[in-house]
């Protein structure tokens, strides 16, 4: 047991991103820059840049049930994110260390394809997800091809959306947060929209023209995670992550020949900055 820290403390469970813009990567890079103190568990190993993919190798279950036991028996944690869980076997062990060390500010972002494509969850897995991790979600961070997968419904317009969203809270997910990064409608304004189990929340920013894209949906939830980790409610939670992300896409680092990262200090440097 640890006495009350002086600090607030995330835990990442996902993927490594050799790159460096998504995935365990982002997700420590944002705990760091909101001032919560990051701690990982990887579940598996990608060699990835801003190209593509170009290698998946996960970790045993045994693995990443230890490195969450680690942190459960001795350090804590205040919210916890999970990412990439590639198998269904990881998802339900996660599920299970979620329950046993009692987390309950937990963010699950439904990482299944890359945005070059590369799969980043079992085709299998999603109903382990569904079924094992939604329960256990404060919130949930689908993009809106996720939600497809997740609801089985085609969704286009704002009803489709908010039905989905209520299908992903049905499965006992607190919260639902319905990314418009995808929105096929082209509109100039990206709308994200929270559901939490009655009321719909809009939140809305300029949509930016930009091949560095790469890891928008880690570091969007990630900043949520660290904000909930220090005490924020879910709105103010939403509200702080969407203006860490429109800083981080808008002061673009143009690293790579492909979808470059986001910048994970643009937030920091504009805030210096006022
Ligand atoms: N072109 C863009 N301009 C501004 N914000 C964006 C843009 N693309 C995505 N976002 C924001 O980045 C976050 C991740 O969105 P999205 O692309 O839907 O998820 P993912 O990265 O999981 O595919 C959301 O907060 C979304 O509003
Ligand atoms: C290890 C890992 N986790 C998550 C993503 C998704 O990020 P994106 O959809 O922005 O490519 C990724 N590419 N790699």
């Amino acid at each position: 047991m640890t006495n009350q820290p002086k600090v607030a403390r995330a835990l990442t469970i996902a993927g490594s991103d050799s790159g460096g813009g998504a995935g365990i990567q982002a997700d420590l890079k944002t705990f760091q820059e909101l001032r919560v103190f990051g701690m990982s568990a990887i579940t598996a190993v990608t060699a990835q840049n801003t190209l593509g993919v170009q290698g998946i190798y996960p970790l045993t279950v045994e693995a990443v049930g230890r490195q969450i036991d680690a942190i459960g028996e001795d350090l804590g944690a205040d919210a916890v994110k999970t990412g990439m869980l590639f198998s269904s076997e990881i998802i339900v062990c996660v599920a299970e260390k979620l329950r046993r060390y009692r987390w309950q500010k937990v963010v699950v972002d439904p990482v299944m394809i890359a945005k070059g494509g590369a799969v980043l969850l079992l085709e299998e897995s999603i109903r382990a997800l569904k079924e094992s991790l939604l329960p256990l979600a404060w919130v949930v961070t689908p993009n809106i091809p996720e939600a497809e997968l997740l609801t089985g419904m085609k969704i286009l317009g704002m009803e489709d959306r908010k039905e989905a969203a209520r299908k992903l809270a049905a499965y006992g997910a607190k919260h639902v947060v319905m990314k418009g990064g995808h929105d096929p409608s082209g509109a100039s304004v990206v709308v994200d929209l929270l559901f939490d189990g009655r009321d719909f929340y809009e939140f809305s920013s300029e949509r930016r023209e930009t091949r560095h894209t790469h890891g928008t949906g880690c570091t969007f939830a990630a900043a949520i995670t660290a904000e909930l980790a220090r005490g924020r409610d879910i709105r103010e939670a939403l509200a702080a992550a969407k203006s860490f992300i429109q800083a981080a896409i808008e002061d673009s680092l143009e690293l790579g020949h492909g979808h470059g990262p986001t910048n994970h200090w643009a937030y920091r440097d504009r805030a210096a900055k006022q």
